[in-house]
C-alpha cells in the first residue's frame, strides 16, 4: 500500500518522487499527483481524461485481481494517461502493455517508464483502443475512457479474459445486474454471454482529477461459457437489442414490433411457437437460459434475414 492518503486532504508532499529527483522509481511507488505535474496535464472530459488520484482506489485494483488468482504475467491497461495505475501494474503483474490514445500523454509515458520499457517490462502502444490490435494478454485492469466503455468492453469481453475494470457507476450496475432486478437490460444479458460480472467497488468523484460528472464503480468479469447455447451469436445479440427497446412491452408484442431489429421475416410465427407464459413475460424478468431459447426458436421459424 502507498499510505492513506486521499484526494483533498492537504496532503500532495511527494511531488519530486520520480525520475525528476534523479534515479529510477521502484513500480508501485510514484504518487499520481507528482505525475500530474511531471506530465503537466491537467486532464481533458472532452477527451475522457479523468486521472485516479486516490491512493487507496489504485493500490486496491490489482488486488481485485490478485485475490481472484488470476494470471498477471501480461495485465493489458487500455487508456493509461499519466500512469498511475500503470505503475501499481508493473508492480504486480510480469509484463504490461498500456495502451494510449493521446500522443502527449504516450510520449510522457515512454519518458517517465524508460527503465520499465527498456527492461521489456512494459510496452506503450500509442494508439486509439478500439482500432490497434490487441496483444495476447491474461488479464486487463484499466480505468477506462468512459466515452467508449461500452464498445471496450465488448471489445475485451470476447476474449475470454478476467477483466477488472472501471465504468461509471450506473453502467457497471446493469452489466452486473439479475433478472427481476431494475438494472437488469440488454447489457447484463450480453456482458453474461461471456462472463460472471460483479460490482466490486463504488469510486466517488473526487477520487479523480478532474472529477467526472457521474460516480464510478470497479467491475470484476470472470469469463466462462454461458449455460445455454444458442446457434447464431450475432442473431442472438440482435435479438435482445429489440425485444430491449421495447421493455415495457410484453415478449409477444416486443417480439412483434422489433422485426426491424431483429431482423425477423415472420415474427408472427415465433410468438405462435412460442411458449405463452413467456410471451406474457417482460424482458426485465426473463432469464438469459429464456431468451437464448427463444433466440434459437425465432430463428428456426421467424425467417430471419438482412440485418
Ligand atoms: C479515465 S482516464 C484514465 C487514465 C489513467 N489510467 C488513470 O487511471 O489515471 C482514460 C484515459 O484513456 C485515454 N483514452 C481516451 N480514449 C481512448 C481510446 N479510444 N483509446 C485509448 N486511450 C483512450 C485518455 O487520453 C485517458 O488518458
Amino acid at each position: 500500500m502507498n499510505g492513506e492518503r486521499t484526494r483533498g486532504d492537504g496532503e500532495a508532499s511527494d511531488g519530486d518522487s520520480g525520475p525528476a529527483r534523479g534515479g529510477d522509481p521502484e513500480p508501485g511507488t510514484r504518487d499520481p499527483d507528482a505525475l500530474l505535474r511531471r506530465a503537466g496535464v491537467r486532464g481533458d472530459p472532452n477527451r475522457d481524461q479523468h486521472f485516479l488520484v486516490d491512493d487507496r482506489v489504485l493500490d486496491r485494483l490489482p488486488g481485485y485481481a490478485e485475490e481472484a488468482d488470476v494470471d498477471l504475467s501480461h495485465v493489458l491497461e487500455i487508456g493509461a494517461g499519466t500512469g498511475a495505475l500503470t505503475d501499481r501494474l508493473l508492480a504486480a503483474a510480469d509484463r504490461v502493455t498500456a495502451i494510449e490514445r493521446d500522443p502527449d500523454l504516450a510520449r510522457f509515458l515512454r519518458e517517465e517508464f524508460a527503465a520499465e520499457i527498456e527492461s521489456g517490462d512494459l510496452t506503450v502502444v500509442e494508439g486509439d483502443a478500439l482500432e490497434v490490435e490487441l496483444p495476447e494478454f491474461t488479464a486487463s485492469i484499466s480505468n477506462l475512457p468512459y466515452g467508449p466503455s461500452s464498445e471496450l468492453a465488448f471489445r475485451l469481453l470476447p476474449e475470454g479474459r478476467p477483466l477488472v475494470l472501471m465504468f461509471q457507476r450506473e453502467f457497471a450496475e446493469r452489466m452486473a445486474a439479475e433478472p427481476g432486478t431494475d438494472d437488469y437490460g440488454r447489457l447484463s444479458v450480453t456482458a453474461g454471454h461471456y462472463a460472471d460480472a460483479e460490482v466490486v467497488e463504488p469510486v466517488p468523484k473526487e477520487a479523480f482529477s478532474p472529477p467526472p460528472a457521474v460516480q464510478s464503480a470497479v467491475v470484476r468479469t470472470t469469463p466462462r461459457d454461458p449455460d445455454y447455447e444458442v446457434d447464431d451469436e450475432e442473431f442472438f445479440m440482435d435479438f435482445l437489442k429489440a425485444v430491449f427497446t421495447q421493455r415495457r412491452k410484453t415478449i409477444r408484442n416486443a417480439v412483434r414490433n422489433t422485426a426491424h431489429i431483429s431482423g425477423l421475416g415472420d415474427p408472427d410465427a415465433v410468438v405462435d411457437a412460442a411458449d405463452e407464459d413467456l410471451m406474457s413475460a417482460r424482458a426485465g424478468n426473463v432469464t438469459p437460459a429464456e431468451f437464448a431459447d427463444l433466440a434459437t426458436l425465432a430463428y428456426e421459424v421467424g425467417e430471419p434475414g438482412e440485418r
